[in-house]
């Protein structure tokens, strides 16, 4: 559905030169929520805007729909473009205008009939829930009405592709909760791909099927969310989980553990999160676990989970009761402290 291949974009200043995407190569399925994410500076926007051309890549190729759009003439690649939709963090809306006419001009500007403009506004100012909002102006609007109305206006091109562009950045946590569920539904219902960037877990948590992470201009890991989270393997990706739990180790509560053993950190997916696998643990090993903080949350539909544990008892029992969690699929990663006569050792 969309393919980047080997993309590489440089931006020249004066004298320097930023290499912001460094041979990025990446795939798109028709149909799927696909994730892109990565701290400030790590290339998305220009990742992003390189998919619709609006951003030449120095090298590489471009495939919209089977389309190689880095080899189309400037004609031809705005007819493409019209089947890629895009929305912004900042909405885009033309503020002299009434929300009908948000939408209706860019269809004016490309021939569609009076008729059938009417009747594209109506449909899609009803799918984003905002048919009784046709004569408002932008300034009458809130933020998420206003991110509707942009998403409304980039549907009305009945494109094949939704670009979103930090669609969510700018809102509150209750209107991204409801932007996210109307992408969600434009997914399913309407069956657009949709390919969207952000800084934010939480986002690609609740919407993507599959996810990048990106650092530096390049994308350091990317496959399906739930085995790039449960499994990750670049310190970028780790820090973003770590960054959905957040654990509180204080110095206190370390001082207090007494006894031996190992403090880990345990994650786990789906059905293992109703095992009571530390259970097991204590009773096939000399071992006692102690459930320091824990959290669950969602990975899309599926429950991903996080305890941090002390695991007491004599090292060579404790470290085979690690290699059992481990079997179980239980992610298991020290957390870097271990206890020894009552004291803590590192
Ligand atoms: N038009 C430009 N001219 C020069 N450098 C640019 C330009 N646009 C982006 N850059 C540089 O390219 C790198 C990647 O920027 P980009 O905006 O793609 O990252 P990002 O991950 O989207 O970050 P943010 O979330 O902060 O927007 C940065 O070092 C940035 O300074």
């Amino acid at each position: 559905m969309i393919r980047l291949d080997n993309i590489s974009k440089s931006y020249v200043t004066n004298r320097s030169s930023i290499d912001a995407l460094k041979g990025v190569t990446l795939e798109v399925k028709k149909g799927e929520i696909f994730g892109v994410i990565g701290y400030s500076g790590a290339g998305k926007s220009t990742l992003i805007r390189c998919v619709n051309l609006l951003e030449k890549p120095s090298k590489g190729k471009v495939f919209v729909d089977g389309l190689e759009l880095t080899s189309l003439s400037s004609k031809k690649l705005l007819a493409s473009r019209r089947k890629i939709g895009m929305i912004f963090q900042g909405f885009n809306l033309l503020k002299t205008a009434t929300v009908y006419d948000n939408i209706a001009i860019p269809l004016r500007l490309t021939g569609v009939s009076k008729s059938e403009i009417g009747a594209r506004v109506d449909k899609y100012l009803e799918i984003v829930g905002l048919s009784d909002k046709k004569d408002a102006y932008p300034s009458q609007l809130s933020g998420g009405q206003k991110q509707r109305v942009a998403i409304a206006r980039a549907l009305s091109n009945e494109p094949s592709v939704l670009l979103s562009d930090e669609a969510t950045s700018a809102l509150d946590p209750d209107t991204t909760e409801a932007i996210l569920e109307l992408l969600l539904k434009i997914n399913d219902e309407l069956g657009i791909t949709i390919l969207l960037i952000t800084h934010e877990m939480h986002v690609i948590q609740k919407v993507c099927d599959r996810v990048a992470v990106m650092e530096n201009g390049e994308v350091v890991e990317q496959g399906l969310t739930k085995d790039v989270f449960t499994s990750p393997s670049h310190p970028t990706t780790k820090k973003f989980v770590n960054s959905i739990f957040n654990h509180q180790l204080t110095n206190e509560l370390l001082e207090n553990l007494g006894d031996n053993g190992e403090i880990v950190s345990l994650k786990f997916l789906g059905h293992s999160s109703k095992d009571p696998a530390l259970a097991v643990v204590s009773k096939k090993f000399d071992v006692y676990p102690n459930i320091l903080s824990g959290n669950i949350t969602q990975l899309k539909e599926h429950p991903f989970g996080s305890l941090l544990v002390h695991i007491k008892g004599e090292e060579s029992e404790v470290q085979r009761a690690i290699q059992y969690l481990k079997e179980q699929n239980i992610q298991v990663e020290g957390a870097g402290h271990h206890v020894k006569n009552n004291k803590r050792i590192s």
